[in-house]
């Protein structure tokens, strides 16, 4: 199953009382890959990933995750998956080693030559940045503390693949710094896929090779970073210094302007900085795109009074 996307979701669908969330939603996500999930609040974000995950039921459309369908999948499957859940408060008792040993335990049946398992507890705490926690009572960590558990917890399986639902939530820039490095080591090193949902954009674009922008039940942008600034459009901004005078022009391509700014005979440029349209400006220009898509009224439906 080398070949196979580990993710294949076709004309995903889901409501909630008659309401629609995800209104046909396609996704493919190859072996390796670290995918970020951006939308508005109530986008469908947590109800997408549930569904992936196999604890959501949903309404149509195919899905496929390593190779079978999370609602009917089994045990086997199930140790392959890795879950960060947005919170969840439980074990306050328990010291922080042995809730994962614990859990770990649960995945030992599980183990496959190339997949040792699970992570012994040690060397996971150490990843994780908690080690001089390890025989501290949950209850007693700190927020970003208790997150980076979340984390240790979604790891000790050794998954294929990772869900993480707003795993930096509560991270201070160290620990936020520290996770990104753990996700490519992940990626990198241990062959694992990852499939995040955050709103932070600047983590979007660190982390992740695609971002998925999910807005109005629909994916409404698939890309590098890069490739979505060029679908909307974005300008560059370069500056520099000439004869003592400081400069700015914007290009939607930086490349031929600096090339000929370069080239020019007797002058001496200096502090040349080329500055690409960040992920946030590219995001917010296509959730306004879509939203004002979605303000014009259908035909043949009527406003509600
Ligand atoms: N169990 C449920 N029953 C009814 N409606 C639900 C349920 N879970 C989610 N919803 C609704 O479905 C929509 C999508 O919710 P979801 O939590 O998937 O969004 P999200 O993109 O993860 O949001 P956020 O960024 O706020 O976490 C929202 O309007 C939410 O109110």
């Amino acid at each position: 199953m080398t070949d196979q996307p580990i993710v294949h979701v076709r004309g995903l669908r889901m409501e909630y009382s008659g309401r629609t969330v995800l209104d046909g939603i396609d996704l493919r996500i190859e072996r390796g890959e670290v995918v970020a999930l951006l939308g508005p609040n109530g986008a469908g974000k947590t109800t997408t990933i549930e569904i992936l995950e196999g604890f959501r039921q949903r309404a149509g459309g195919e899905v496929t995750v390593l190779g079978e369908d999370p609602a009917h999948a089994g045990d086997a499957w199930r140790a392959d998956v890795g879950v960060v859940l947005q919170s969840w408060r439980d074990h306050g008792r328990w010291r922080v080693a042995q809730l994962l040993e614990q859990f770990g335990a649960l995945y030992g049946p599980y183990a496959t030559s190339d997949r040792d398992r699970p992570y012994r507890a040690g060397d996971l705490l150490e990843l994780v940045g908690l080690a001089p926690h390890a025989g501290a009572q949950v209850r007693t960590l700190s927020g970003g503390q208790r997150r980076r558990l979340d984390v240790a917890i979604g790891l000790v399986g050794r998954p294929r693949l990772l869900f993480l639902d707003e795993p930096t939530t509560g991270f201070d820039p160290v620990a936020r710094h520290e996770f990104h490095e753990l996700v490519h080591r992940l990626s990198d090193f241990d062959d694992t896929t990852v499939l995040l949902t955050t709103h932070d954009l600047a983590e979007a674009e660190k982390i992740a090779g695609r971002i998925l922008i999910l807005d109005g039940g629909r994916i409404v942008a698939d890309g590098s970073a890069a490739a979505l600034a060029r679908e909307v459009a974005g300008m560059s901004e370069i500056t520099w210094r000439e004869d003592g005078a400081r400069h700015v022009h914007s290009a939607a391509d930086p490349v031929p302007f600096v090339r000929d700014l370069l080239a020019r005979p007797d002058t001496e440029v200096t502090e040349l900085q080329v500055r690409a349209q960040t992920l946030e400006e590219t995001y917010l220009a296509m959730v306004a795109r879509t939203e004002s898509a979605e303000a014009v009224t259908p035909v043949g439906e009527v406003e509600a009074a």
